[in-house]
């Protein structure tokens, strides 16, 4: 088995004090090297991070990759959620499979690219013909080397049911529960290291029914797997509940059985003191959605709050239809100015919002394996070189990664295996895909 010592990084983001190298072997961090020590026994390779900053692998923990497609797109510019969907609902309903996997191996490899180890999507489209396009998320992840955890999205409610979807977006009910089993069943790793898991994602309270929400909590129960959903995104959400089910948000999370760990919410802005409470409690995951949440002017997540009663919290950088962009380190930044304008300068630092992006992303998505940088850990690591205009003359590199704006990683390992070097991702003629993909934006919008 090959040994890796990374060897006296510039800075390193360690719970532990005084870490000045680390060992790689057999695809987990084997030794933390303290106060310049050399590893124990020999190393095979020696790869000298004195101009790298290293970073747990970051984690993103809600995307939208087809919407890589749809960015920009004229129809959908300047407006809020409700709007936005009613007017991009249709365009998605043309998504073929070959656009499927465009546009997941582009936006995978945009995320690694910018330090990503680790991915979770929300697919919630299956228009006829698009049965398989989980089955293709996965052969992208595989081929790219991401972790990546797929969620089987779904919509049951359209508008002849009061929902916010066209009919022709929506799917019964048993073939959604069909295809979930069968996805879970096909693909779904357990244990340290799993590569893919699976996670049952009904899409938001106003685009399906109760009763898919409760047999998907039953199911994710049966199978343990995770849940997800968005949640407590925007007003307008939270009047439909009122309205639909007499229910504010939580109150209705309850009601269909999805108060308890493993349960993750996209955006989770418009909460209450006693809901953040109940969800703190019931140890429900949040995922902080910086840039979309500017882009659709939901709201601003009460991130703190939501942590400090006992909720994980991690970051998404959501779909590129609300983003437009698919960089990590780049929401990390966001992330820490959005929670700065909440609570104020003092209360958010740069080390919460990589706590955030690191082992709060990982807890959000159920993984103990990963998410920091200590022995017996998955090597998931970001290797960021501060060698831009933009970093000349800073001082704490781990504070000026995020205040001056990186946006690459030079070097991402996952599982002790190199998914980017110089900026690169082995083996990706990352210009064939960008053409292919574009074309594929192009068809899309034509249809
Ligand atoms: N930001 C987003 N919110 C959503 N709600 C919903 O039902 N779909 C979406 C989405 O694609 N993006």
């Amino acid at each position: 088995m090959t040994r890796l010592w990374i060897k006296q990084p510039l800075d390193l983001l360690c719970d532990e004090d005084g870490v000045t190298g680390l060992v790689v072997e057999g695809g987990c961090i084997s030794e933390l090297l303290t106060h310049d020590k050399p590893p124990a026994q020999p190393c095979d390779v020696t790869f000298d991070a004195r101009e790298h900053v290293v970073v747990p692998g970051l984690v993103n923990c809600h995307h939208h990759f087809y919407q890589t497609l749809t960015r920009a797109l004229p129809a959908a510019l300047n407006q809020e959620l409700f709007s936005w969907l009613k007017n991009l609902y249709p365009v998605w309903a043309g998504l073929t499979p070959s656009m499927i996997s465009l546009s997941s191996e582009l936006a995978l490899a945009e995320l690694m690219l910018s330090g990503c180890t680790l991915a979770a999507d929300h697919h919630y489209l299956f228009p006829q013909g698009l049965e398989s396009a989980i089955d293709l998320q996965v052969a992208a992840a595989q081929k790219l080397g991401i972790r990546v955890v797929l969620t089987r999205g779904s919509m049951s409610l359209g508008e002849k049911d009061g929902g916010l979807p066209p009919q022709t977006v929506v799917q019964t009910e048993q073939t959604i529960l069909d295809d979930s089993e069968r996805l879970i069943r096909t693909h779904h790793q357990t244990g340290d290291g799993a590569m893919v898991q699976m996670a049952l994602a009904p899409c938001s309270p106003f685009s399906v029914t109760t009763e898919i929400m409760r047999a998907s909590a039953d199911l994710a129960a049966q199978y343990q797997v995770g849940l997800h959903t968005h949640l407590a995104e925007t007003l307008d959400e939270e009047a439909f509940c009122l309205q639909q089910f007499g229910l504010r948000t939580v109150d209705y999370l309850d009601s269909v059985n999805w108060l308890r760990p493993g349960t993750w919410l996209a955006h989770g802005i418009h909460f209450n003191d006693e809901e953040i409470a109940r969800l703190g409690a019931a140890k429900v995951g949040v995922c902080h959605c910086p840039c979309s949440n500017m882009v659709l002017a939901s709201g601003i997540c009460r991130a703190c709050e939501l942590e400090a009663a006992g909720c994980p919290v991690g970051l998404g950088v959501d779909g590129s239809a609300s983003n437009d962009g698919s960089n990590m380190v780049g929401e990390v930044r966001q992330a820490m100015m959005l929670q700065r304008l909440r609570y104020g300068a003092a209360a958010v630092s740069h080390l919460d919002a990589w706590r955030w992006a690191t082992q709060g992303g990982a807890a959000v998505l159920g993984r103990s394996d990963t998410g920091r940088i200590a022995a017996g850990l998955q090597a998931d690591l970001a290797l960021f070189k501060m060698d831009e205009l933009r970093f000349s003359g800073s001082h704490e590199p781990l504070a000026a990664l995020l205040l001056c704006g990186a946006q690459k990683a030079d070097r991402v390992m996952v599982g002790g295996e190199w998914t980017v070097i110089d900026g690169e991702i082995p083996g990706l003629d990352r210009h064939k895909l960008m053409a292919d993909h574009w074309q594929a934006a192009r068809t899309l919008a034509d249809r």
